[in-house]
């Protein structure tokens, strides 16, 4: 276990630069996700850690030592691809050999050992005699996860591990990580586009926006206090509303363009144009009763819920319901959200 610190890492492709003056302290045992959109650069944050890029200027220290400059097999690291790669003419035990045979690391029975204690970590110490043609698509993974930690790496670094698996495998690949972490209390660093993944799997989340940390914290903080409006777009995909904030007659409310308004929470200070950040779910619709009302465009059933589609005041507005409510395009709904979910984004 180690701690990781990144000290205004900067990266330029040629004239492009694509990270700009990234700062992290990653604690010892913590399991870090970076999140981002395609592009955002978090795979070459991740392999300049790995020492399989170099960095444009900053630092890199692992357990207090500098490693900017190290080859990766002198940084104590590990790293598990999407695309994992496993020798095809190996067994299962073999290949999670590999790492510990090319760094010449321990005899021949310390390596078995070894080997067999990760197969074990994995659940798969049953199949080490397979070739992972043999295996499916979710045991290769685990096998690629087994060669990854048979070297006892101080740091992970996952990269999109779980992206090429279908959605069932990748939920039970998501437990038996947190369930690896836990049990081997390793410095991980997982990078994903997926935000429930990041959600689900990480103690914090690293929001990345081009080549920028956007917004850092703990899962509950990114998903209950998304500081910008990337933030919360990003994270739960709220809906982002221009509005204006006015005093009511029973405090302030949001005025949308069409004049519509909606109640916020009596603390609200703010007053005159905003950004008003809605998350789907906490949309509920009726068929009648108070509050602003949206016209439905379009219903996607998606088995346990349903997403509507509206228009409020111009704009495109979804909302994610139990499926059990049915409103047909072109209907008018009213909508209601507790006030306290409701965040106000300054423009
Ligand atoms: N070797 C390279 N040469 C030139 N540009 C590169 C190189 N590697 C990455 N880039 C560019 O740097 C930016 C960040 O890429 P990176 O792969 O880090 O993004 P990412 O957030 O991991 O995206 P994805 O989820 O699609 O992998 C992109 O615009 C990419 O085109």
């Amino acid at each position: 276990m180690a701690n990781v610190r990144l000290t205004n890492i900067r990266k330029s492709f040629g004239k492009t630069q694509v990270l700009h003056g990234i700062s992290l302290d990653i604690a010892s045992g913590e399991f870090i996700s970076l999140l981002g959109a395609s592009g955002c650069g978090k795979t070459t944050l991740l392999r300049m850690v790995a020492g399989l890029e170099r960095v444009t200027a900053g630092a890199i220290e692992i357990d207090g030592r500098d490693v900017t400059s190290l080859p990766p097999e002198q940084r104590d690291i590990a790293m598990m691809f999407q695309s994992y790669a496993l020798l095809p003419h190996l067994s299962v035990a073999e290949n999670v050999r590999f790492p510990l045979r090319m760094r010449g690391m321990g005899t021949r029975e310390e390596q078995r050992e070894k080997v067999k204690a990760a197969l074990e970590t994995v659940q798969l110490g049953h199949l080490a005699e397979r070739k992972p043609r043999q295996l499916s698509g979710g045991q290769q993974q685990r096998v690629a996860l087994a060669r990854a930690i048979v070297s006892q790496p101080k740091v992970l670094l996952l990269d999109e591990p779980l992206s090429n698996l279908d959605a069932r495998l990748r939920e039970d690949m998501q437990v038996e990580l947190i369930e690896i972490h836990q049990r081997l209390g390793l410095t991980t660093i997982f990078v994903t586009h997926d935000q429930e993944e990041a959600l689900s799997l990480s103690d914090r989340i690293v929001l990345l926006n081009a080549g920028k940390v956007e917004q850092q914290g703990t899962p509950d903080e990114i998903y209950n206090q998304p500081a910008t409006g990337f933030a919360s777009n990003f994270i739960g995909s709220a809906n982002l509303l221009p509005a204006e904030i006015i005093d009511g007659p029973q405090g302030p409310v949001a005025r949308f363009d069409d004049g519509q308004t909606l109640a916020l929470e009596p603390q609200v200070a703010t007053r005159g144009k905003v950004t008003l950040a809605l998350r789907q779910e906490d949309l509920t619709l009726s068929a009648d009763g108070t509050g602003p009302r949206a016209r439905v465009r379009t219903r996607v059933f998606l088995g346990a819920r349903n997403r509507y589609v509206m228009t409020l005041a111009g704009h495109p507005l979804r909302a994610l319901t139990a499926n059990d409510l049915e409103f047909g395009n072109g209907q008018d709904v009213t909508l209601a959200i507790d006030p306290a979910r409701i965040r106000v984004i300054h423009d």
